[in-house]
């Protein structure tokens, strides 16, 4: 093709006499640029322009998926496949049963030790519905290609891109394909499949396909053969697995780690979260161009109709109004509607106050069901949960839920009691604990282990003033203290910042949310600190008095010429002194009783409804409380793991905690000190006898220890 040498532009050559460039070294180059743009023709770049398949996208772009690094991936393919595994059994109204087996895959060679591997063999099998034999090559190996993209109803994935893209990378970096059995019921018999994706056109390529023998009654189990590496800690697999089982309770999980170790999660809840219901838009959440084409595609013949059945909350005399207002006729043809009329029918809805959408669409996990998994995954001193009611960003409805698990557990808590009461110099100070509070982060029960810092859970953490709850802070950066804070958003559109759902989008109305459940969470943590922090100080006033004690009688004795019963004053003393002192109570809020729940004596909880646990702190405000009756049973979910389950545990992670169901039952009473009021007092005693009543339960907070053991439970 001729190239012919384009003039010289004006702007060009001024560019050439002011630049820095020596001109013998601008002359040079001269040619050299006149040739790279003579070498591009329109019709050249015309000739360029091709389709690119979101296989080829994704391919180069992997990072926007989660594949961006070798240990990153391991866990997005895990994530994926245990994500689709419960999304699948919730919607079929069966109990998750999940296994995660990760192994060093190699081809013959002895298989290098874990945490040197390069090469991993991942399988996730569930006990779900199964999946129809036609779709197993699309859902493996496509693309965008899901159930749930389309529909507004909280489920763990929404793209529809998940699983098939860990099988692209599985592809890319092992060339191994994507191996599934599934079986929709013991009737029918399973089938096997081996997919890759043909990235040209993102469809299914089937390299085998049968049917087999799979002693599974139902449900789905795929292989993917991925480069990766296994390590423990922060962002591990293992991380990502123990905070599944606190956000999902209801799940039976069993993980069998690369390096052979065998975890089993027993189901500390034996009832499944009631089944979200899908909804309609919400006229609130859509834009200009998206009601357009609803105009476009909707089945309705008028424009009223339309607008009654193709959203939520629009009645038909609602339709009709809004129609009145924007100057349409309701009977006029959907289609019929566009430029200006449509403008003003768009400004119209945004205007007209309509009821938010209905929230059943949503399945929190609840109050009690936060504390339950934060108590027996998390050592700590207290526990609180908060679930704030449904809000709405841009038309979708979501839920704000927070969880604090604060402390070290018993026996870190004994040890810093220890170094408290070690004699210091004057002047000498204990050293300020520079330990930061660890967020953990849920979306739709998922949790989100990456990009920490994009994330507006976190930075409302960041933005909340934790020193009014008397945690230290230092300004712009994380409470101090050895504390855990949960956070998760429940809704039909999490609003992710990348495809790699890592990080949720920083709205308005979802900070606000996340801001209030943390000062919830905080005011009550500081509640419970100021209580134990007046009670270890009563405690060291006891021990000066104690101190005493010994030498006031042995100088009464001798004033009373060694006639005094001096065991008779020193008890009528130490009684005085522990009255003076907060009496029992000061022994009780700092675990000096020995009683507790598994030795536990620190432990706490407290819900919306009352206060649950073995921690007695009576005070003014929690006297002129009226106790709820006693005897109100809890409701049947709220069981530890069966004993079939309990024998297959095999190991937990050293931070969990063995049974574990601290959650009260509720009640009338309870219900009824709901919110504020019922919060203030951790207890309600009957002043006489000192016997401690939970204000959840109305039993003996001494009950709660019984309550708590997982055999016990049923
Ligand atoms: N184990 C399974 N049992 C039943 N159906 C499944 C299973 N795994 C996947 N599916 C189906 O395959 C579809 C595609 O799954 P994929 O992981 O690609 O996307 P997704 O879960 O819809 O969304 P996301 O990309 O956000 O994860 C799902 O919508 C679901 O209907």
């Amino acid at each position: 093709m001729a190239k012919s040498k384009p003039p010289a532009s004006p702007s060009a050559s001024a560019s050439i006499s002011t630049s820095p460039i020596a001109p013998t070294a601008a002359k040079k180059s001269a040619p050299a640029a006149s040739r790279t743009a003579q070498a591009v023709t329109a019709v050249e770049m015309g000739s360029r322009q091709r389709e690119i398949s979101v296989s080829e996208f994704f391919t180069k772009n992997r990072h926007l998926l989660g594949f961006d690094n070798p240990r990153k991936a391991l866990l997005t393919c895990v994530k994926e496949a245990v994500d689709n595994a419960l999304d699948a059994c919730e919607e079929a109204g069966i109990l998750p049963d999940v296994l995660v087996k990760i192994e060093v895959a190699s081809h013959g060679e002895p298989p290098p030790p874990a945490s040197q591997a390069t090469r991993f063999r991942i399988t996730v099998a569930d006990n779900g519905p199964g999946i129809v034999r036609e779709q197993i090559p699309k859902i493996f190996a496509k693309l965008l290609y899901g159930s749930k993209f389309h529909r507004l109803r909280m489920s763990r994935g929404q793209q529809g891109i998940g699983i098939s893209a860990a099988g692209m990378y599985g592809q890319l970096t092992t060339g191994k394909p994507v191996k599934i059995i599934s079986r929709t019921s013991p009737r029918s018999t399973a089938h096997y499949f081996e997919v890759q994706i043909d990235t040209k056109k993102n469809e299914p390529l089937i390299l085998e396909k049968k049917q087999i023998d799979w002693d599974q009654p139902r449900g789905t189990q795929v292989t993917l053969e991925v480069e990766g590496r296994y390590q423990k800690g922060r962002a591990s697999v293992d991380e990502y697995v123990e905070q599944t089982i606190i956000a999902n309770p209801h799940v039976k999980l069993t993980y069998l780690t690369p390096e052979g170790e065998s975890k089993t999660y027993p189901r500390t809840y034996h009832e499944l979260p009631p089944s979200p219901r899908e909804i309609k838009p919400h006229p609130y959440g859509i834009e200009f161009g998206m009601m357009l084409k609803m105009l476009h595609d909707t089945k309705s013949h008028s424009v009223a109709g339309f607008l009654a059945s193709d959203f939520c909350r629009v009645s038909p005399a609602l339709a009709e109004e809004i129609c009145k207002t924007a100057k349409v006729s309701p009977d006029a043809k959907p289609r019929s509607i566009h430029g200006h009329a449509a403008e003003i029918l768009y400004k119209t809805i945004q205007t007209t106050k309509i009821m938010a959408p209905p929230t059943n669409c949503l399945s929190p996990i609840g109050e009690k069901a936060i504390l339950s998994g934060l108590y027996k995954q998390i050592k700590g001193e207290f526990y609180t949960a908060v679930s704030r009611p449904p809000a709405v960003y841009r038309g979708n409805p979501f839920i704000i839920e927070a969880g604090l698990a604060y402390g070290r557990g018993p026996e870190e808590a004994a040890k810093a009691q220890k170094a408290v009461e070690q004699p210091r110099a004057e002047g000498e100070h204990q050293d300020e604990d520079q330990e930061l509070a660890r967020v953990i982060r849920y979306a739709n029960r998922v949790p989100l282990l990456y990009q920490q810092s994009a994330c507006a859970t976190f930075k409302a953490v960041l933005d909340t003033t934790w020193r009014n709850y008397g945690i230290p802070q230092s300004r712009g950066a994380l409470p101090a203290g050895p504390m855990v804070i949960f956070v998760h958003m429940a809704s039909v559109w999490v609003p992710f910042t990348s495809e790699s759902k890592e990080a949720i989008a920083d709205y308005d109305e979802i900070r606000k949310e996340i801001t209030l459940a943390l000062r919830e969470c905080g005011r009550r943590l500081g509640l419970f600190m100021r209580r134990r922090d007046r009670a270890e100080s009563e405690f060291r006033r006891r021990n000066i008095f104690e101190l005493y004690i010994e030498e006031v009688v042995e100088a009464c004795n001798r004033l009373k010429g060694g006639k005094l019963p001096k065991e008779k004053l020193k008890a009528q003393l130490q009684k005085i002194a522990t009255s003076r002192t907060g009496g029992t109570k000061t022994d009780e809020v700092l675990g000096k009783t020995g009683a507790g729940p598994e030795g536990l004596p620190h432990s706490i909880v407290v819900t919306a409804e009352g206060v649950e646990g073995e921690l007695s702190v009576v005070d003014e405000a929690a006297a002129a409380t009226e106790p709820a009756p006693s005897g109100s049973p809890g409701p049947s979910t709220e069981v530890g793991p069966d004993e079939e389950e309990a024998a297959t545990e095999v190991s937990q992670p050293k931070t969990s905690r063995k049974g574990a169901n601290p959650v009260p039952g509720r009640d009338k009473k309870a219900a009824k000190l709901k919110g504020k009021a019922a919060q203030l007092p951790l207890f309600s005693g009957d002043g006489q006898t000192g016997k401690r009543t939970s204000l959840a339960t109305g039993k003996s907070g001494k009950t709660r220890g019984a309550n708590r053991s997982p055999r016990k439970g049923k």
